[in-house]
């Protein structure tokens, strides 16, 4: 049978392109987006968040300099903020979409459903693809409350042309801590509602209740232990009842609480294709029950972390191994994932709570770094590092970090982690000093 196409992937976001552009010299691809061009990341997740996150911090920096020779008192002008924000934010899909048009990649506006294993149904048009690959990742779980109509999104957040003067986030996840210190810093008074006593859970308890103390610090209303029973709005105001303590006013209400995968609109059931209910179930070579369709992303259920950088190795390997460059399964690097938590919360590779649990293995080193010079200098006394090294190597094999430069660090230990780097080789060179590289020699 002909197909239109080699491979149709849906979904034009970081895995959805990464396998767009990994086929594309050898084959005849269409990628199908109903919304945006480039997805959730460049548009309403990593990147927008991460400029507002860049001003906070400048500001917080300059706050911790206070009696370091900086005595301002900055202020953030949120519709400027915005304005930033946006100025990067309103290009992405169209340059996204002319990116395709010059590689030369057949594409689509619209929403994709499945007819059977090798068809689409794109609005009025049918398509059929010897492959598809979905990539349709993720988007807010909204909890079932009554008056659940009255919660807005991380995407609302980073969009909103005025900060509301109170705003509550129900989660302590990623989404929630980071936009509730974008928005504490920023003039709001925040409030966090968790319904148990964690919270980013997927870190060492020690760590998370650190950076609690720290947001608690700037002014944020930790209210753990607590479910949000309903919401009721009335004007500009959303009154939050829980089941403890008598009910908030607020300005804004965030649902945080997780993503679910996007697959609603894709007839998966219609088809055969297994669903879990964290995501798509695949094997360990991306292939769904149905063995025309591969899945990547945030869309389908895994072990590893939903991250930007993981859609793009996934899409990565569905395009070698459509191409036939390999056939082994995949397999992840250790991946570093961090929390722009004002200050930065990472961890990669052996987790705190696994290395504990084997001590002929591992050495782990706990330190409170705030007075090295580094940490010094950005006057965050509140520096926290823990190594983790394998005993027979040698070599690094897990680390958390808690500063305000985090990702730097983490990234270095990845570097080491990934390279399987010794600790004679690690110091066997000479970065720039002062710096947070220069460091790595007293780690391990
Ligand atoms: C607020 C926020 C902050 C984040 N910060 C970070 C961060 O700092 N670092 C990090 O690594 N990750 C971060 N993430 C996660 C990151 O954005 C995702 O892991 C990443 O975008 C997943 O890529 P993806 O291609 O799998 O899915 P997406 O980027 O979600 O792309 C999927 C695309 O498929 C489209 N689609 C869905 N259904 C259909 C259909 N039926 N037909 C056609 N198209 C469809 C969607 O419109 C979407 O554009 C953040 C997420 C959020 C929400
Ligand atoms: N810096 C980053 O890399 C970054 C930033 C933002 C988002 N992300 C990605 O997006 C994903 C989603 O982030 P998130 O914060 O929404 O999810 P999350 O899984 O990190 O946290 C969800 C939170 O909601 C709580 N929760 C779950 N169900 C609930 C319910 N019914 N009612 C109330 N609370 C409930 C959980 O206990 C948890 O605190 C992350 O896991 C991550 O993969 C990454």
């Amino acid at each position: 049978m002909a197909f239109d196409y080699d491979t149709i992937v849906i979904g034009g976001g970081p895995g959805g392109l990464a396998v767009a552009y990994g086929l594309n010299n050898h084959q005849k691809v269409l990628v199908v987006e109903s919304n945006l061009w480039g997805g959730t990341c460049p548009n309403f997740g990593c990147d927008p968040k991460k400029m507002l996150y860049g001003v906070v911090e400048a500001k917080r920096q300059v706050i911790r300099y206070h009696e370091s020779g900086l005595p301002a008192e900055p202020k953030v002008d949120w519709p400027a903020l915005m304005a930033f924000k946006r100025g990067y934010t309103e290009k992405i899909p169209t340059g996204t979409e002319a990116g395709l048009k010059g590689a030369g990649i057949n594409h689509l506006h619209g929403t994709a459903q499945f007819v059977d294993g090798h068809t689409l149904r794109v609005g009025n048009q049918q398509v059929t693809g010897q492959q598809i690959v979905i990539a349709t990742g993720a988007t807010p779980n909204i909890p079932d409350i009554p008056g659940k109509e009255a919660f807005l999104t991380s995407t609302d957040f980073l969009n909103l042309d005025n900060l509301p003067e109170k705003v509550g986030f129900v989660g302590a996840g990623y989404v929630a801590i980071e936009l509730a210190n974008i928005a504490v810093e920023a003039g709001a008074e925040v409030h966090i509602f968790q319904h148990n006593d964690r919270l980013l859970r997927n870190f060492p308890q020690a760590y998370t209740e650190r950076l609690r103390k720290i947001l608690t610090g700037k002014g944020i209303h930790f209210h753990m232990n607590t479910n949000v029973t309903a919401l009721q709005t009335a004007g500009d105001q959303v009154k939050v009842t829980t089941n403890s303590g008598d009910p908030l006013t607020l300005n804004a209400v965030f649902a945080a609480a997780g993503r679910r995968p996007n697959l609603d609109d894709l007839n998966l059931a219609g088809i055969g294709v297994a669903v879990e209910p964290q995501g798509i179930k695949v094997d360990d070579h991306l292939k769904t029950s149905v063995s025309s369709i591969y899945a990547i992303g945030d869309a389908i259920a895994k072990t590893v972390p939903k991250l930007t950088p993981v859609s793009g190795i996934e899409g990565r390997y569905v395009a070698a191994e459509i191409t036939g460059e390999t056939h082994d399964p995949i397999q992840y690097p250790a991946i570093p994932h961090t929390v722009f938590a004002g200050p930065e919360l990472a961890q990669i590779g052996v987790t705190l709570e696994s290395a504990k649990q084997a001590p002929d293995q591992y050495t782990i080193s706990d330190q409170p770094v705030g007075s090295w010079y580094t940490y010094h200098r950005l006057q965050d006394q509140n520096a926290h590092v823990t190594t983790i090294v394998d005993k027979t190597s040698g070599k690094l094999a897990g680390a958390v970090v808690l500063a305000v430069n985090a990702e730097e660090l983490i990234n270095d230990f990845s570097e080491l982690i990934t390279h399987g780097t010794s600790a004679k080789d690690a110091t066997d060179w000479t970065p720039v000093y002062p710096s947070v590289t220069s460091d790595l020699g007293y780690f391990y």
